[in-house]
């Protein structure tokens, strides 16, 4: 079987522009011939390289969020603008209630009190139901409603803060985003990052989610202000925290490394073998379909 590159080689001209050490020596030799660019959650097309590319007609990315793409840009400049919604909504959904569980469960925290032989000096310690737990949920999209689902299946009271509220569910809404975190035990990120977004977690949230309260983050790290969650977690001022995202990847706080009311996951949101190969299709047939002038399959712009 192909690999999406070789894919994307057999139909097209690829350049590897990650791994091309001058970058600026290979735009300037190639801008003009470039018309479609293929991003994804850590890299994407933002307003200098959207600039440098005067041919630039498309950019298909392979990732749900489109925060390294600058949408302004390219609505401004025609540039048609496509991501990979859907196909991973259940694995980032399914990740999120994983990181819960793993949370209050200590599941890797039990893991290592196996394998480092200390079972068989007592019993692990007890840990948190979390069957029951009442669960709030910070954007109620295709990825926060699949998180509301699998938690209602946990008997959890399910609570939600959007830019406004949905006339199609029963869930609480809460206006305020501190409000939601104080009327809930654990706080999901599930929005989308933007402008208006960045830093929705900041000190007030956290406090106001509370030293038994527990964070997921299956957003973007920037939805969270670091050094904020970093201190509230050293301080006990903060539950605990399941992270599949960070500020600075790969980068990730070495003062985490030593909590164990910590998860922390290398941004494995969508990382199954069966939505990776659904996402690279996607951006193989929007590509495709641009080229050959028939309608996009996810098209954002
Ligand atoms: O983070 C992953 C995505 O946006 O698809």
């Amino acid at each position: 079987m192909l690999t999406s590159s070789e894919q994307l080689e057999k139909r097209f001209t690829l350049y590897k522009f990650h791994s091309i050490p001058d970058k600026a020596h290979f735009l300037n030799s190639n801008k003009a011939s470039i018309r479609a660019v293929v991003g994804n959650a850590s890299a994407g097309a933002d307003a200098q390289l959207i600039h440098q590319l005067p041919n630039l007609e498309i950019v298909s990315s392979f990732s749900v969020g489109l925060d390294k793409i600058d949408l302004a840009k390219c609505k401004e400049r025609g540039i048609r603008v496509t991501n990979t919604p859907d196909v991973l909504t259940d694995d980032v959904a399914d990740l999120a209630i994983g990181l819960m569980l793993a949370v209050l469960r200590r599941l890797c925290q039990s893991d290592r009190y196996v394998r480092s032989g200390q079972w068989k000096k007592g019993d692990f310690k007890l840990t948190t139901k979390f069957t029951g737990k009442s669960v709030g949920i910070i954007g109620l999209g295709r990825i926060g409603l699949a998180i509301a689902k699998r938690a209602e299946a946990f008997r959890c009271p399910i609570s939600y803060h959007a830019r406004t509220e949905k006339s199609d569910v029963n869930y609480k809404y809460y206006p305020s985003v501190v409000e939601l975190a104080a009327n809930c035990q654990i706080l999901v990120v599930a929005c989308a990052l933007t402008e208006e977004t960045r830093h929705i977690i900041n000190r007030e949230v956290i406090n106001a989610l509370g030293p038994k309260g527990v964070l997921i983050n299956i957003g973007r790290g920037p939805h969270v202000d670091e050094p904020e969650l970093v201190s509230a977690l050293v301080q006990g001022r903060l539950g605990g925290a399941g992270l599949d995202v960070f500020q600075d990847e790969p980068n990730v706080p070495e003062e985490l490394f030593g909590l164990e009311n910590v998860v922390l996951l290398p941004h494995v949101g969508s990382g199954t073998m069966e939505t990776r190969k659904e996402m690279a299709d996607l951006v193989i047939g929007n590509l495709e379909a641009h080229f050959l002038n028939r309608p996009l399959l996810t098209p954002v712009l």
